[in-house]
């Protein structure tokens, strides 16, 4: 597992500063893919080369299996650093040499006796698909064969921990299902914990177990992605279900409702129409299948007052939904990117967090 414990980092001194990294805490369980998403400037980058050491936090401290990375230096760190593959959004392959050669690179890293470097190449290759291109060169490969071949070599030396610094950025929707789907399969096949930085949300909505959200060099929300979908005014749970704005309806309150897992199933909403006589309409609604859990948000409009809708969020939560109050007044609307500098908004009740 990593284990990221209060890091901070900052570059400069004075005025001219820049706290990347403010007092950040990530523990990511062992064969857990994890992804950490935020805007441009955020410190996912810096926080995902503290990993690994090549960045070094001013105070806290990361431990990989045990192992307290940022307390090594030399060859223990060199030896450390096996344990641990990277992938890179511009694949960073070498391009003088043949695919298998690119992979037996990093083989020659740690050690390898000559001899073995192609065969296991070749293994390694063909874990990603792609040991019928050995002998090419990068540049007769598509962007996705690229890729491939930057895991196959990010995972020459049989890593514990593969770190993913916007592996599928640089690629086109459908190849990069094609990869986020291969890291899936590996990650459960070699049991390998993924630590992935992004700042696509589908990335996170199609492979992450779990996420956090960073700004200015803070995690502002993390949990699996149960627990944020099913967190009243996360921005992370907004942004993978998008349900619009919250327009103000006279005589009505606006209530955000979760589901995740069995809850998706039961009709809660029909079943609370019939239970109050109430007339709830619909607003916006989103509904993905996560992790392969069912899960989504539904907007309603419940006729009445602050009273009706506290009475219809306690009966959400007798049937294990959360559901809480949105007030279109104070805000207007949900955050709905995690890009947007607001935070989502205000007054909340909140029935109940399914275990
Ligand atoms: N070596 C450095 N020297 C000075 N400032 C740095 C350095 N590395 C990062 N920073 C600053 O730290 C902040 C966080 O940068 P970082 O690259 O970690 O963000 P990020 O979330 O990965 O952004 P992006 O998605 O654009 O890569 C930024 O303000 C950046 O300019």
């Amino acid at each position: 597992m990593i284990s990221i414990e209060h890091v901070s980092r900052r570059f400069g001194d004075g005025p001219d500063a820049v706290v990347a990294l403010d007092d950040v805490s990530i523990q990511v369980a062992r064969g857990q893919i994890f992804g950490v998403v935020g805007q441009s400037g955020a410190g996912k980058s810096t926080l995902l080369r503290t990993v690994n050491a090549l960045e070094r936090p001013d105070s806290g401290r990361v431990v990989v299996d045990g192992v307290e990375v940022t307390a090594l230096t030399g060859q223990a760190l060199r030896t450390e650093r096996h344990r641990i593959g990277m992938v890179f959004q511009h694949f960073n392959l070498v391009g003088n040499r043949t695919v298998a050669q690119n992979v037996e690179l990093a083989l020659e890293a740690t050690g390898t006796a000559k001899k073995d470097r192609r065969p296991k190449a070749l293994e390694m290759l063909d874990l990603v698909g792609l040991a019928h291109k050995a002998d090419d060169k990068p540049a007769q490969l598509s962007g996705g064969q690229r890729q491939r071949v930057g895991i196959a070599r990010a995972l020459a030396s049989g890593p514990d921990v593969l770190l993913s610094d916007e592996a599928t950025s640089a690629l086109d929707p459908e190849t990069t299902r094609q990869i986020l789907d291969l890291i899936q399969r590996l990650s459960r096949e070699l049991g390998l914990t993924v630590l992935l930085i992004t700042h696509e949300m589908d990335v996170v909505k199609r492979i992450c177990d779990a996420a956090a959200l960073m700004e200015d060099g803070r995690v502002i929300e993390q949990g699996t992605l149960e627990q944020l979908i099913t967190t009243p005014h996360s921005r992370v749970a907004a942004e993978l279900f998008p349900v619009g704005e919250a327009h103000g309806i006279p005589g009505h309150r606006i209530v955000d409702v979760t589901y995740a897992g069995l809850s998706a199933d039961r009709p809660v909403i029909a079943q609370l129409s019939r239970d109050f006589g109430l007339d709830v309409s619909i607003l916006g609604a989103a509904l993905e299948t996560i992790g392969g859990v069912q899960a989504g948000r539904t907007r309603l409009a419940i006729p009445g007052d602050e009273t009706t809708s506290r009475r219809v969020i306690d009966r959400l939560g007798d049937h294990g939904v959360t559901a809480w109050e949105v007030d279109p007044a104070t805000t207007g609307t949900i955050a709905t990117s995690a890009s947007a500098s607001t935070s989502a908004s205000t007054s909340t009740t909140k029935a109940e967090v399914p275990a």
